[in-house]
């Protein structure tokens, strides 16, 4: 058990008090998640607060895996650390709103690009023209501008296409397509009403009204405006305790951080509203936090200051130098900085480091990837830290889920009768999006069948079902695709055989029979990577599988398997995502590569923080600060453009591994002992110069860009 310091414990030992706040702030390192994680402990053991009545919200999946994980190494001590852990309440913000939602309305659907782009199907062609949405992602804008603000919307295009957003808007609602933002505004109404019936049956919904009395928020920083609506409810009357640091604010392209924290400061009176700092750093090395200070403007030996809310001494602790400056470095191309990156690595892996010891931190996704293809080139072992696993946002799988929701909710529209239900509309988003991926299908033919129903008061389902085809205001050969569409799906629909079938495998296969009769149009699917090659496909689809599995098992018996699992897929591919990750690092080690932002609240004994290899665009401050301060003990920055640093090119060096002062203090930071060093450095140098050899490593790093003038002549 860590010894916590006395800031820390002054933390862990406020009283519990209904109806009040307590603020922790502190810096990158502090100890913050920590503190948290022993606050629950107290609140558990000292003021006999019962597990279940304990929230932990953290805005990133990542966030909430590494806090689950770590309440249960500090529950150890009892045999039933289990149980009392998964009765802790612990989501990502967005998780408990779905969640909500869920439970009172049954599935949703959270729209993702391909449900964007099939929006973009129905709006009018002289809509379509540059000045209006030249990209679904500035549709996507002007609908959730528009949601907000309606006809006040500030944003011109709003304003003028406002009949053409009223009934897109309208379709959504119909559909229960949902934003994230729609998610959190529509949590928030089944939170109030659930409040005046007081005797209805026990649900995760009254559990968040009457059952918490605490609520401990990770990283308040990360909090933006649209989130403020939940959050102030589900907190007002219960003990408020949130941790951050709003220099680690990095999510101020959401909205304005300060805006909800004025909000959530002034959520209850001021004499129950406390402000704690800590001011130590455990993680990184003095040099790391030095430049880390200068990034963000500090001075590096800030004393604390004291206000009158915090009387805690500043008995600072920190790790001694470790000898070694983070290096900033800057190169032509990818080949130069994949070079330089595998030729460190392998240097620290010759010496006492672990592969598992290191991070590669990128400001984007795309530049982790081409990283991948390198390290995969050399053999080296990586694990991409992602907040959803790939399968997730892979285009055919979620045409797949798109399909899957088709027979789901049409076969349910057979069975309602009502005029004005709203399940009698459910299925038309989903079949709209799918019917626009047929070849030939335009827009034109889109917008006209979505009329015709309209008129005629029918779902679409039900129209090119029911209605006779030479009544549809389409060309014969669109009539011919349509048909073929509706009678792939007919059986599934018509039969229920949608709710019928229980086996995964089975439900997989059937739907993949269904697609592959479509004849889809592949520029459909063209926005995908090329790295989603069909050999990826394959893995993702096994690996949906593999949830299907899971959900099979817990499917509850009143309620088909495909409902079951388009209504809880969410949550169950994330519990499934977090088991997989915690048991591949339990393996042998790997490097693992992150962005920025999915790094955060993490730490790693080594980090090569990297902006992409030729990129010209600065990085913000506050995601610099975050990416430096993850790191212990070596720092790496590649291409860094900020005012505060000066990068030069590599120059060829392997000094670090002779540094064995350094590999000493490594070696004690991370509780390993010497003999874990079982090389010596002979053999390590030995070792490194033959696979140096090997990869071709030189006296410089080669970049392909001073050859191109070579290139250009031949
Ligand atoms: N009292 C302590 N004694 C020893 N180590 C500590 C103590 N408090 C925290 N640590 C260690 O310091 C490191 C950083 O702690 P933690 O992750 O809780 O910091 P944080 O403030 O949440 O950082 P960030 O804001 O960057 O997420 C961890 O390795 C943790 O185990």
């Amino acid at each position: 058990m860590d010894k916590l310091t006395p800031s820390q414990w002054k933390v862990v030992n406020k009283p519990y008090e209904p109806a009040s706040t307590l603020k922790v702030t502190a810096g990158p390192g502090s100890g913050k998640t920590l503190t948290l994680l022993y606050k629950v402990l107290h609140l558990v053991t000292v003021e006999n607060i019962k597990p279940d009545e304990i929230l932990i919200f953290s805005l990133t999946n990542k966030a909430v895996d590494n806090i689950i994980e770590n309440l249960l190494s500090v529950f150890e001590y009892s045999h039933t650390s289990r149980e009392i852990v998964s009765q802790i309440g612990c989501y990502t913000i967005h998780g408990l709103a779905n969640r909500i939602v869920v439970e009172n309305e049954g599935m949703v659907n959270i729209i993702e690009e391909i449900g964007w782009r099939g929006l973009m199907k129905l709006l009018p062609p002289s809509k379509r023209t540059p000045h209006y949405f030249k990209s679904y992602k500035e549709l996507e804008k002007v609908i959730k501008d528009y949601k907000l603000n309606g006809n006040r919307s500030s944003n011109i295009v709003a304003r003028d296409a406002n009949s053409v957003i009223e009934k897109l808007v309208e379709l959504m609602d119909n559909c229960k397509v949902m934003t994230n933002d729609d998610l959190i505004i529509r949590a928030k109404k089944y939170l109030e009403l659930d409040c005046s019936h007081a005797d209805a049956s026990s649900s995760f919904t009254q559990d968040l009204q009457k059952k918490y009395k605490v609520v401990l928020i990770d990283e308040f920083q990360d909090l933006y405006p649209s989130l403020s609506p939940l959050i102030t409810t589900i907190c007002k009357g219960k003990q408020l305790i949130m941790f951050g640091d709003t220099n680690q604010s990095i999510y101020e392209f959401l909205g304005c951080n300060r805006q909800i924290m004025l909000q959530l400061d002034n959520l209850h009176p001021r004499f129950s509203t406390t402000t704690l700092k800590l001011f130590d750093n455990f993680r990184s090395t003095p040099e790391i936090i030095s430049l880390a200070s200068k990034v963000i403007n500090l001075p590096p030996t800030e004393k604390p200051v004291l206000d009158d809310t915090d009387e805690t001494p500043p008995e600072l602790v920190r790790k001694l130098p470790c000898g070694v400056s983070p290096q900033l470095v800057s190169f032509d191309d990818l080949v130069a900085e994949s070079e330089f990156i595998i030729d460190k690595i392998t240097q620290l892996v010759c010496s006492s480091a672990k592969f598992s010891d290191i991070a590669i931190l990128s400001r984007t996704n795309s530049h982790l990837t081409k990283l991948a293809s390198v390290l995969k080139k050399y053999g080296i072992p990586f694990q991409k830290l992602k907040s959803q696993p790939d399968w997730m946002d892979d285009l055919r799988i979620q045409f797949l889920l798109d399909i899957l929701k088709v027979c789901s909710l049409a076969s349910d529209e057979k069975h309602s009768h009502g005029f004005n239900t709203s399940d009698k509309w459910q299925s038309d988003f989903s079949l709209l999006v799918t019917m626009s991926a047929i070849k030939g299908v335009g827009d034109a033919s889109i917008q006209a069948l979505y009329k015709a129903c309209g008129l005629k008061n029918l779902s679409i389902w039900k129209y090119i079902t029911m209605v006779p085809n030479f009544e549809w205001p389409l060309g014969f050969s669109i009539k011919k695709k349509i048909e073929n569409y509706t009678s792939n799906l007919y059986e599934m629909i018509e039969s229920d055989q949608i709710h019928q079938l229980e086996d995964p495998l089975e439900l997989i296969e059937k739907i993949s029979e269904i697609i592959n009769n479509l004849n889809l149009n592949p520029m459909y699917f063209q926005s995908m990577s090329d790295s989603q090659s069909s050999s990826e496909f394959k893995s993702h689809l096994q690996e949906m599988a593999q949830v299907m599995k899971v959900s099979k098992l817990n499917k509850p018996p009143s309620i088909s398997f495909v409902k079951w699992f388009l209504e809880t897929y969410f949550d169950q591919t994330m519990t499934f995502h977090q088991a997989k990750q915690t048991l591949q690092t339990a393996g042998p080690g790997t490097i693992k590569l992150s962005t920025i932002h999915s790094a955060k609240g993490l730490e790693f004994p080594i980090v090569f923080l990297t902006n992409g290899s030729v990129s010209n665009f600065p990085m913000d401050t506050n995601s610099l600060y975050v990416g430096m301060t993850r790191a212990r003990n070596l720092l790496y920055m590649c291409n860094m453009k900020h005012q505060s640093l000066v990068t030069k090119p590599p120059s060829y060096s392997k000094s670090i591994m002779s540094n064995e002062f350094f590999w000493d203090y490594y070696r004690r930071d991370l509780n390993r002992s010497a003999s874990g060093a079982k090389m010596t450095h002979d053999y390590s140098i030995r070792r490194y110069n033959q696979l140096r050899t090997n990869f071709g490593f030189y006296r410089a790093y080669s970049s392909i860009n001073r050859c191109k003038s070579v290139f250009r002549r031949i």
